[in-house]
């Protein structure tokens, strides 16, 4: 079977789809600088997007990727999606849908979700903000999930020490803050995406924290709160996520050496 592209609706058919990735993708990128929405700036030429739609594709379990474009850009994603081959080797078939996106990440990750048909037991969501992810670490997170999970996360140990601090605030913001701890860092990792989830766990830690109206910064704290247990996995140095102009460098080198490596 040939990898299929399906941009047509805010809905999917979702008859086969066992594992589905939504792909949060409506961020404006404000810490890169200015310039077009993050997702749809080019690596390589080829814009990130679609580096993080490939990097979803590629895995054999996902058979549908749900794209969360900016909230007035849904038409201008569709056809940029068109334009670009998910990849001339897919083995199998992976439905790409595309539907607008909200003021926040978690807005934007509930609209995905709704757009997921409930024969889908399997969730993965994934910043377009990591574009260079491995197969294997999807392919990680989708087997503990598989396993019993209810919710995983890839992640790092941290490089470097953290300190926790009193932010100084107001009239007093840029003076030096005060230190008032240092976490042992063995306790500690960054984590990464896609994060993987039982569809009814991450849907019902999104109606909770829109309840409560107060947000997280990842889908995994959401579900943190529902009291049901989070594990880690091993994530990968290069599922970082682009979010400096220094990471385009990065990333920019990590294409250039994979291309090398693939003797192009
Ligand atoms: N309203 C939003 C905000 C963010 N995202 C997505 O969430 C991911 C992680 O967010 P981040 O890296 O913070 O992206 P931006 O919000 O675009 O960055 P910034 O905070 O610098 O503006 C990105 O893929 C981004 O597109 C989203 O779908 N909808
Ligand atoms: C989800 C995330 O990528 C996990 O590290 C991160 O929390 C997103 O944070 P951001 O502030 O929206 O970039």
């Amino acid at each position: 079977m040939s990898a299929t592209q399906d941009h047509g609706g805010s809905g999917a058919s979702g008859r086969t789809a066992r594992t589905a990735a939504v792909i949060p993708a409506a961020g404006r990128g404000v810490r890169l600088g200015p310039g077009a929405p993050k997702a749809l700036r080019p690596l390589s030429g080829t814009p990130m997007l679609v580096h993080a739609v490939r990097a979803m594709a590629g895995s054999r379990s996902v058979s549908l990727v749900v794209v969360v474009a900016p909230p007035d850009g849904a038409d201008e994603v569709r056809l940029l999606l068109d334009a670009y081959p998910l990849s001339g080797s897919l083995t199998h078939t992976t439905e790409v849908v595309v539907v607008p996106g909200g003021e926040t990440r978690q807005e934007s990750v509930r609209k995905g979700l709704a757009a997921v048909p409930e024969t889908v037991t399997t969730v993965l969501v994934h910043d377009a903000a990591r574009p260079l992810v491995p197969v294997d670490t999807v392919d990680a997170v989708v087997a503990a999930v598989r396993d019993g999970a209810p919710a995983v996360v890839p992640a790092l140990p941290l490089a470097d020490t953290v300190k926790e601090v009193e932010p100084r605030t107001g009239e007093r913001t840029g003076e030096p803050e005060p230190v008032v701890g240092t976490p042992d860092r063995a306790l500690l990792r960054a984590v990464q995406t896609p994060q993987g989830f039982d569809r009814a766990t991450l849907v019902a830690a999104h109606e909770k924290i829109a309840l409560e109206g107060d947000g997280a910064t990842d889908d995994a704290g959401m579900v943190e709160r529902l009291g049901v247990e989070v594990v880690v996995v091993p994530g990968h140095e290069e599922a970082f996520k682009v979010t400096r102009p220094l990471d385009l460098v990065l990333a920019e080198a990590v294409l250039a050496r994979r291309r090398a490596n693939d003797g192009f």
